[in-house]
This record gives C-alpha cells, structure tokens and sequence, in this order.
C-alpha cells in the first residue's frame, strides 16, 4: 500500500491544526511517511524561550523513530506561505541523518507542492562518515 503526496499533504494539512504557536502565529504542519507505510505526523511546538521550538518536521521525525521506525520514504511539509514550506537547516540535517534519498512534498494551503530530495535540499550534509575521515571514529551504534 502506497500514500500518495497529496493524501500525506492532507494529514500535514490536519497536523497543522495543532500546532502551538503563540509567538510566531505561524502554522506548520507535516506528516511523515515510512517504509513499511505508516504515517506519523507533527507540528511545531513552541516555547517562551524561543530556542527551545521543535519544528512539525521534527516533531513528526522524532515521534516516528521514537517509536521504532527508522526508514522513511516521504516527508510532506506545509504551511500558510505564498510560495511552499521550505524546511529549516536543522530539519533538513535530522532528515539527512535517516533518508538522504527520502522525497520532501513542499506544500502551501493553495494546493500547490513541489517534490525534492533530502539530498537536494542539503548537498553535501554531515554525516557519521565524516567524523570517521577525522579518525574520531563515529561511535555509531545503529
Ligand atoms: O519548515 C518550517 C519552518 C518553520 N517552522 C516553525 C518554527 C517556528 O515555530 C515557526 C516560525 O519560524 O515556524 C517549522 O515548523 N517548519
Ligand atoms: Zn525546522
């Protein structure tokens, strides 16, 4: 069974609905597709001391491996904006760090979406391999 973009904008679309934003008013909302074919979803949550807020793609990401998944095929993202939801830098590293291959639906309220990679939205992100070409070693215990 497979979900198609616009169905996994449609659940980001709902997620959105809960966001907590008290200072920023913006919504974002996003839903986050696995392998096997689940779906978690997330919204940004924030905080009186600002740098505290978790983004939906975040949220939704860490709600998934949190409960055991790990491989993910899409991530969709949206929010009210003129143009599409692009994600933050942080998001797009802790996309990285599961499925540098994993499609990003970027999505607005008109019905608009635009379909791009991890890959593309990060070249050359940081990975544990580089911390191997340090001789650090990863200490990466999968
Ligand atoms: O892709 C994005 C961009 C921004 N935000 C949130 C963070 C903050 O709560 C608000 C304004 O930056 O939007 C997300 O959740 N995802
Ligand atoms: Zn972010």
């Amino acid at each position: 069974m497979t979900i198609s973009a616009e169905k996994l904008i449609e659940m980001a679309k709902e997620a959105r609905e809960k966001a907590y934003v008290p200072y920023s008013k913006f919504k974002v909302g996003a839903a986050l597709l696995t392998q096997e074919g689940k779906v978690f979803t997330g919204c940004n949550v924030e905080n009186a001391s600002f740098g505290l807020t978790c983004c939906a793609e975040r949220t939704a990401i860490f709600k998934a491996v949190s409960e055991g998944n790990r491989e993910f095929v899409a991530l969709a993202v949206i929010a009210d904006v003129p143009t599409l939801c692009s994600p933050c830098g942080a998001c797009r590293q802790v996309m990285a760090e599961f499925a540098g291959d994993m499609k990003v639906h970027m999505a607005n309220l008109h019905g608009q979406y635009k379909t791009i990679t991890v890959s593309e939205l990060l070249p050359g992100y940081f990975t544990a391999e580089d911390m191997e070409a340090q001789g650090t070693g990863s200490g990466v215990q999968p």
